[in-house]
């Protein structure tokens, strides 16, 4: 993985009310399952690290060939993310391939395997599932992992601060984020960053530019936790 690639910036050092000072990391921002042009250019220009095309069973499915069209307009400094759901791992490496994108999402219950055959793609290794799997970035030979609802991408909130100082690594907190609770949910839980669908659409597979701007504003005005820091303990790939 280029380091830029996932790369959230330098943490800040900042002022407390008590004269001492704490680190504050600029959140990472996935927006995921877009489908349209207008959509993928608002989250460019909101400002987002990284956007996902939902390549599995979905309201937000897209083909191969739609996910490369969309990807195609995607600055090199966004991390653009194919993301399947128990495929084969040669499905998921033709897929990714053919929408040229620059980062594989596994969601669920891939084996260790899977992530060592797409190794040699050089691309971005994202694992994602909920709190009940290995919460260590890196265990699966990933580059990012993503701890989410129990349903991936239901807009379902669970309790965030049940992980709480457990995943170790670059974790994106995931499930039933929105612009209106993002903050809350990040003090609760103190991820690296955040991943969001349903919390900015109108309707399922519908994003709104507004919500995915109000979105992204809202995560980055709260703090993150830096890796190598506090509840983010480890050491990152
Ligand atoms: O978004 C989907 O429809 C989806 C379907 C199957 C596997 C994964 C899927 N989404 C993956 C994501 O990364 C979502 O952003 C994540 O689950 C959060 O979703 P939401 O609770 O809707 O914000």
């Amino acid at each position: 993985m280029t380091p830029s690639r996932a790369d959230p910036g330098p943490s800040r050092r900042r002022e407390r009310a008590d004269g001492g000072r704490a680190t504050v990391h600029r959140v990472y921002v996935k927006i995921c399952g877009l489908r349209e042009p207008g959509h993928v250019t608002a989250a460019v220009e909101a400002g987002a690290d990284a956007i996902g095309f939902v390549l599995t069973k979905s309201s937000r499915r897209v083909t191969p060939a739609r996910a490369r069209e969309l990807a195609s307009a995607v600055p090199e400094h966004v991390l653009t993310v194919a993301v399947f759901a128990g495929e084969p791992s040669g499905e998921v490496r033709a897929a990714a391939l053919e929408a040229g994108v620059r980062g594989i999402q596994l969601h669920g219950d891939h084996p260790h395997e899977d992530f060592t055959a797409l190794k040699d793609l050089g691309l971005t290794l994202v694992r994602a599932g909920a709190a009940g799997t290995d919460l260590r970035c890196g265990a699966f030979d990933e580059d990012l992992l993503i701890v989410d609802a129990p349903r991936p991408g239901s807009g379902e909130p669970w309790d965030w601060s049940a992980v709480r100082g457990r995943p170790q690594g670059r974790w994106m907190l995931a499930g039933g984020l929105d612009p209106s609770n993002v903050a809350g949910a990040i003090a609760a839980a103190r991820p690296w960053g955040v991943d969001v669908s349903s919390g900015v659409e109108l309707a399922p597979g519908v994003k709104d530019a507004g919500l995915i701007a109000d979105f992204v504003t809202a995560a980055r005005g709260a703090a993150g936790t830096a890796v190598g820091e506090g509840e983010g303990r480890a050491t990152p790939r």
